[in-house]
This record gives C-alpha cells, structure tokens and sequence, in this order.
C-alpha cells in the first residue's frame, strides 16, 4: 500500500472508531477484509489510527474542524506534522479524496499549534482538566504532553527463570533489542524489533512476559514473604499474579468475579514455572490472607498512551460508578484478610477519587486500619500512569 493508502484505510477506521467501535475490533475488523494488506501496511495505519485518537483535539481543531471525523483526523495529523494535505489526497489509489472547498476553506482558518487553548492543545477532555491539575500538581502539563505520545515496549524478566542479562541476550537472538530500565530490577524496555517479541524464544518459554515497568515496580515494594498466603482478589489475565510469584515464592491464589478472564493463567503460570491456584468466591469463604492484593477496576487514565480511545469515552457517571466497585471491593477486602496482614489497592488510575480519595473514604469507614505506604507513577517515570497503596490495621 502507499503511505496515501494507509492514511485512507486510518481514515475508514477512525471513523468506526468514532461510531463506537473499540480501536482494537475496528482495526482487527478491517485488516480482515483486506488481506492484501502486509504487516508494515498494518502496523503503519495501526499507528496513524492511536496517534490520531491520542491527539483527537488538536487534531480536529488544526484540520479547523469542530467534530472529529477521520478526514479531519488525518488532516490535522498531516498539519501537525508539516506535511501538505494535497500530497497524500490525491483519489488515486485507494488515496483518500481530495480536499473539498468546505475542507480547503476550513484549513485556512484553522489556528496554528501554538495558538490551541490550554485543554484542546493537551489533548483532555474538558471535564478532567481540574481533576487531573489536582492530581498531578507541577507535573500535569508534562504528564498530558506524555500522554500525546507512543507508549514504549516494555517486558518484565521472570526472575524465577532468568536474571536480565540472560533475558535481554536470548531476546536479541530472535531479533529483539531491549535494555535494562532504572525504575525496577526486572523491567526492560523493548528499544527495537518489538514486533517479533510474541514468536521470539524468550517470550514463548516465559523468560520474559509483557508488562508495564509501573505496574512491576510497585508490586516489587509489596511486603512479599516466603511461605504467605497472598490472594490476587482482581486477578484478570493474571499479570499481577505472576508477577508476584516470580519475586517470592509464598502460596498464591488467584480470583476474579469474572472467571473465564482467568482463563490462560494456568497456562502462563506454566510457562512462567510457576505455582497458582484459581479459586471462585464461594471457595474464598472462611479463608484469611496475609496479603490481599485488589488491583480494581478503573478508569485507566494513566494509560491513555496505550488505550487513548478510553480518555474520550470516560464519562463523570463511569467515573463514580467506578468509584463505588472499588469502595465495595476494598470494604469486602476486611473480612478475607488476616488480623495482622495487609491489603495492597491499587489502579492504573492518576485521578484522586480513585487514589488518595478512595483510600482516605476507607480509612474513615474502617477505623483501625491506616495507609502504611502510597505510591503514584506517572509516565514521567517511564512507565504508564500507575497508583499503589498498602494498608494495614493498626
Ligand atoms: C484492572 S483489571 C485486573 C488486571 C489484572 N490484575 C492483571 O494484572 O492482569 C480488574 C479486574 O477486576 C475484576 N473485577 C471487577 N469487579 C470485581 C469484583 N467485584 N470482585 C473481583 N474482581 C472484580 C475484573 O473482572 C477485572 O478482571
């Protein structure tokens, strides 16, 4: 395809997008029917596709838009990055059509970069400019730039099967180039051949799995001890779970309300070399945890770079319905843990309501138990946006 054909097919994917459907089903969908599409084709609109939905604002405003559509998208992508529109709409081969008069008329008028309001030029929703000031304080221009761009590849080193080394040396056999990252021991960063990583070696026989670098730095802080028993309460895919039992060797169980998201963690518990046990509800009763770890549902706004569709679909109702499952959860939390062991919370969340908020909520609700450490990563650090909390009773 040329670059004109991609950003024709970005273009018909973004305005599904737009119609509702989720980035990853809109673009699985369309390089289904179009099989003559390679991988570079995909990957290329694949990135057109998250670089215009993390910039879904600005975009729109610098085509001179006032809503977006993927014409407008691309447009304002092309003029953000100093290429000329008339290139690349060209109606020849699969290009996407050439400008309207309505389209030439609306570009001129369009304002510069420089001249977008504060919350068009960051790429926020306008309802979460003072939540998110609030949280982020002196570092909430920087954090929404960061969140403007790409995400980078990051892989967490199975410390039970290989030290970083030997990880990032059986990578590079199949291609992969990565290099140890500052803000944990067993993170590194994927700095070239990413997409080989699922066939590589390292990957299929669990050396390495993919995994955030915040989401391992804080469960490396959690009081691990051998022989424990530790409930992964929100275990989904398993991340946490096995992250956990790489570092320590205690007794795992893993649960979550919806089971069949559990579904391939006893298959990567495998590969990882790895003991777990998956347990539904009824089984929990009676049980007493040294560590509950409750990593809940949230609105995931610190990992905008990687699901950028999720900051525009999040709305004040979601938001404290979110709110309310995760109170709930962490007040269920007190009766499956141990008198004197803890409960770790924690989100991929910057929001207070879901943060300090939510834990100062319990704390007032549950006297005797107080927060003994509090962490919030933001992609600042390397990592996406990430918030941990460990309480115990007193
Ligand atoms: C952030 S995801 C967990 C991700 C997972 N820990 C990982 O690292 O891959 C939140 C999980 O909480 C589960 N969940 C939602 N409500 C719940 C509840 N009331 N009790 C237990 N799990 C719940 C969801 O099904 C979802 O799998």
């Amino acid at each position: 395809m040329t670059p004109a054909a991609r950003l024709g097919a970005a273009i018909d994917i973004l305005d599904r997008v737009l119609s509702g459907a989720a980035a990853e089903q809109a673009l699985t969908s369309w390089a289904r029917a179009s099989r003559f599409a390679g991988s570079g084709d995909r990957a290329a609109i694949r990135d057109h596709v998250y670089d215009a939905l993390r910039c879904l604002r600005s975009f729109t405003a610098m085509a001179g838009a006032h809503t977006p559509s993927g014409r407008a998208l691309i447009l304002g992508s092309l003029r953000a990055a100093g290429q000329e529109p008339d290139e690349f709409f060209t109606g020849e081969a699969y290009a996407p059509l050439p400008l309207s008069q309505t389209e030439r008329n609306a570009l001129s008028v369009a304002p510069e970069a420089g001249a977008l309001p504060e919350a068009v030029a960051l790429d926020c929703p306008d309802w979460l400019m003072v939540p998110l000031k609030d949280a982020l304080g002196e570092n909430f221009t920087h954090v929404l730039q960061a969140f403007r761009e790409r995400a980078p590849v990051f892989l967490r080193v199975n410390s039970a099967r290989a030290d970083v080394p030997a990880a990032i040396e059986a990578l590079a056999d199949d291609g992969v180039e990565a290099q140890p990252h500052p803000l944990t021991q067993t993170a590194i960063e994927v700095i070239g051949g990413a997409r080989r990583i699922r066939n590589s070696a390292a990957y299929l026989s669990g050396l390495v799995e993919l995994q955030d670098a915040s989401p391992q730095a804080a469960v490396a802080a959690l009081p691990l001890r051998r022989g424990m028993k530790v409930l992964d309460f929100c275990a989904g895919g398993g991340g946490k779970t096995l992250a956990m039992a790489a570092l320590c060797d205690a007794d795992y169980t893993a649960h979550d309300v919806a089971p069949q998201r559990m579904r391939d963690l006893p298959e990567r518990a495998r590969r990882a070399g790895v003991a777990v046990s998956i347990r539904n509800g009824k089984a929990l009763i009676g049980q007493r945890f040294d560590l509950v770890l409750l990593d809940v549902p949230c609105s995931g706004s610190g990992t905008w770079r990687r699901a950028p569709d999720a900051k525009w679909t999040l709305t004040p109702d979601r938001l404290s319905d979110l709110v309310k499952v995760q109170a709930e959860i962490l007040d269920g939390a007190v009766d499956i843990v141990a008198p004197s062991g803890a409960i770790a919370y924690m989100t991929c969340s910057l929001l207070d309501a879901e943060n300090r908020e939510q834990i100062d909520a319990f704390i007032a609700r549950n006297p005797g138990w107080h927060c003994c450490a509090e962490r919030m990563f933001t992609p600042i650090d390397g990592g996406d946006g990430f918030y941990s909390a460990l309480l115990t009773r007193e």
